[in-house]
């Protein structure tokens, strides 16, 4: 097969990863920058350019989108999958696993375990949405946020309500959560392939510090997870209509709650943490799974 990879750092752990396990059994893998593909919007015929010239006869695109530059790789996403191509995961719900609140709304009306979450634009109602949460401590998040960045722990209502005001002073959007003491800044990443849970692991954040990002120097090992966990991953990666994915879960006093669902996981940490080969596992999915023109969603958005 011929695959594209949308990455825009071909050097990157997983990224490296992904082409190798490619090779080894035989396709061919281009990264390609997706900050350099450019759309030709004619009826009839979705294109899209790389570096200036026409980009054909890809059976599979692998998109490995930056959340910085989500809004400009679903676009060319979307134009792959309207020209045919399969998609690893589909533009569709790659958008909705990239707003944490749509994320949330879509897994609790299908009744998953979710720390209760609230937000409101009206600063009267700071207040309220703190107790709603059953407040303070509670945690306030950047609806668009990543690697922990924008994750911040408020022990307090003052404190609380002079975070929220300065994030709502930058124009930014928040949710704010319960915080979920008990996990103790561990939290378990479960890897959905296809609808099974591959590998997890648990990360632990460094001392005096609730998250447990790698990022932000958390560490991981490998863990034993709960059939009711798993059910939850695979859930959830259901829900979201995503084929691969990290599903990012707490141990609550009331069972798995799940923080985020994250559409291009890492693969050094769980690969290390777990000693799998998850890459060779994608690509086996692709092949086995792979359509020329069998994207359900079409870039429908
Ligand atoms: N409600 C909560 N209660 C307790 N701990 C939390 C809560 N929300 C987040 N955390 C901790 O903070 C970390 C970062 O939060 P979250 O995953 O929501 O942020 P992120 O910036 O999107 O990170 P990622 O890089 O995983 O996308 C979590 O892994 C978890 O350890
Ligand atoms: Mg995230
Ligand atoms: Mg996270």
């Amino acid at each position: 097969m011929k695959i594209a990879m949308l990455a825009r750092n071909p050097d990157l752990y997983s990224h490296r990863r992904l082409v190798e396990a490619a090779e080894a059994c035989g396709h061919s893998m281009d990264v390609l920058n997706t900050l350099r593909c450019t759309v030709h919007i004619a009826s009839h015929r979705p294109t899209v350019s790389y570096n200036g010239e026409k980009v054909n006869g890809y059976d599979v695109v692998i998109p490995r989108i930056g959340a910085s530059i989500t809004n400009y790789g679903l676009a060319i996403l979307r134009q792959f999958e309207m020209a045919g191509v399969w998609s690893l995961n589909e533009s569709v719900a790659i958008g909705r696993s990239r707003d944490k609140l749509r994320s949330m709304q879509i897994l609790a009306k299908h009744g998953l375990g979710l720390p209760l979450t609230a937000f409101a634009h009206d600063p009267k109602q700071t207040e309220e949405i703190i107790r709603a949460v059953n407040g303070p401590p509670v945690v306030i998040k950047l609806l668009e946020g990543t690697q922990g960045i924008g994750v911040v722990l408020a022990e307090t209502m003052s404190s609380a309500k002079s975070v929220i005001e300065a994030f709502r002073g930058a124009n930014v959007n928040i949710l704010v959560q319960e915080f979920i003491k008990e996990a103790g800044g561990t939290d378990i990443r479960a890897l959905v392939i296809g609808g099974k849970v591959v590998a997890a692991m648990q990360r632990t954040g460094a001392p005096d510090e609730f998250r447990s990002n790698l990022h932000r120097g958390g560490s991981a090992k490998l863990i034993k997870i709960t059939p009711e966990e798993r059910s939850t991953a695979v859930r959830a990666a259901k829900r979201m209509g995503l084929n691969v994915c990290g599903v990012d879960m707490l141990r609550s006093n009331h069972g798995p709650v799940i923080m985020e669902v994250n559409s291009s996981p890492g693969l050094e940490g769980i690969e290390q943490a777990t000693g799998k080969d998850i890459a060779g596992m994608i690509i086996k999915f692709i092949e086995d799974h792979a359509q020329q023109g069998k994207t359900k969603t079409k870039g429908k958005g």
